[in-house]
């Protein structure tokens, strides 16, 4: 069981609004990843004691399955849709994630799992507001296909089909975070997508549920959180899954079904002025923070860049 770092939370009580982001272990077995995310987040959902509960919980990139391509049909899941009212059956991930969002009253993006639809699968992060009801639905609009000699090599489009909705979003109103954007891990390096959720939808905030790796996170993952903060004006927050063990990486080798993949963690939050307010290192933690959306606004209203194009010179074009 994870547990609240005392250091990562802000100590006094402003009644800001709070987000938690959880990151946790992920293993083979979909039964145990769906205890362990139910679990998560009943805790983070109850807080620090004495201070203001969470408005919202962010949980990590693909956290029902183990993060490797050939898993990603066996465990995918046909979802709901949020035209259709988010029918749950088809999918227990779904179920849970709707069913906590209304017992403890918070907001869920619920990181991402596999999504089958027809012959294709995704990368689909779900929306849950503190009804239950899904509200978002973001399926990875980047697919994480890198070679990267002596570092890593992966191949989401191995068995992965893009998404083709780019601005995903969700409305959690002006007492709490306002316009909230969504992305999944490698669309943090897609500069467009940050700038565009700022200039169409006016997010002040976007969530990139994430998984990065032991050769790219190092060198970018802080980087590219702090950079999509600054260039969209935006808090940036991710969470991860956490770091394999080396027992958890024997045990998958010798199992030898999927290979195994080793998490960076460090789950983080940015202000849009893009310092770290929150973070962890790679083992399991809920990341607490306070998020002050003014400081959004402050942004773009004292460097207002989003005014300050030379859109006469060049543009990045939304194409709907
Ligand atoms: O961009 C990277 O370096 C890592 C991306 C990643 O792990 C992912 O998209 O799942």
């Amino acid at each position: 069981m994870s547990s609240l770092a005392a250091s990562e939370v802000s100590s006094t009580q402003t009644g800001l609004p709070r987000v938690s982001l959880l990151q946790f272990h992920v293993t083979e077995d979909k039964s145990i990843n769906l205890k362990t995310a139910r679990r998560n987040i009943e805790e983070a959902a109850r807080g620090r004691k004495g201070e203001r509960k969470p408005e919202l919980l962010v949980l990590p990139e693909v956290w029902n399955s183990p993060y490797a391509t050939e898993a990603f049909p066996e465990y995918a899941e046909v979802l709901p849709s949020v035209e259709e009212g988010g029918d749950m059956r088809g999918s227990e991930s779904a179920e849970m994630l709707s069913g906590a969002a209304k017992e403890f009253g918070v907001f869920i993006v619920g990181g991402s799992v596999p999504e089958r639809d027809g012959d294709d699968i995704y990368n689909t992060c779900m929306v849950f507001d503190p009804r239950g009801v899904l509200v978002a639905k973001h399926r990875k609009v980047h697919l994480f296909d890198i070679d990267v000699p002596g570092g890593i090599t992966f191949k989401e489009s191995d068995t992965l089909t893009a998404g083709g909705g780019l601005l995903t979003t969700f409305d959690t109103g002006e007492g709490l975070f306002g316009m909230v954007g969504v992305g999944i891990c490698y669309d943090i390096r897609f500069p467009e997508l940050a700038l565009l959720l700022t200039k169409e939808k006016d997010v002040s905030m976007i969530c990139f549920p994430g998984a990065f790796n032991m050769t790219t996170g190092p060198a970018h993952w802080e980087l590219l959180q702090r950079a999509r903060a600054v260039d969209s004006q935006a808090f940036v927050l991710t969470a991860s899954p956490a770091r394999a063990t080396e027992e958890m990486l024997e045990a998958t080798k010798k199992d030898g079904k999927f290979p195994p993949y080793t998490a960076w963690g460090h789950s983080t939050a940015v202000n849009p002025w893009g310092e770290i307010i929150g973070s962890c290192d790679e083992g399991e933690a809920i990341v607490e923070v306070e998020i002050d959306v003014s400081k959004s606004m402050q942004m773009k209203t004292n460097i207002p860049t989003a005014l300050q194009k030379r859109t006469d010179l060049y543009s990045v074009e939304f194409k709907g």
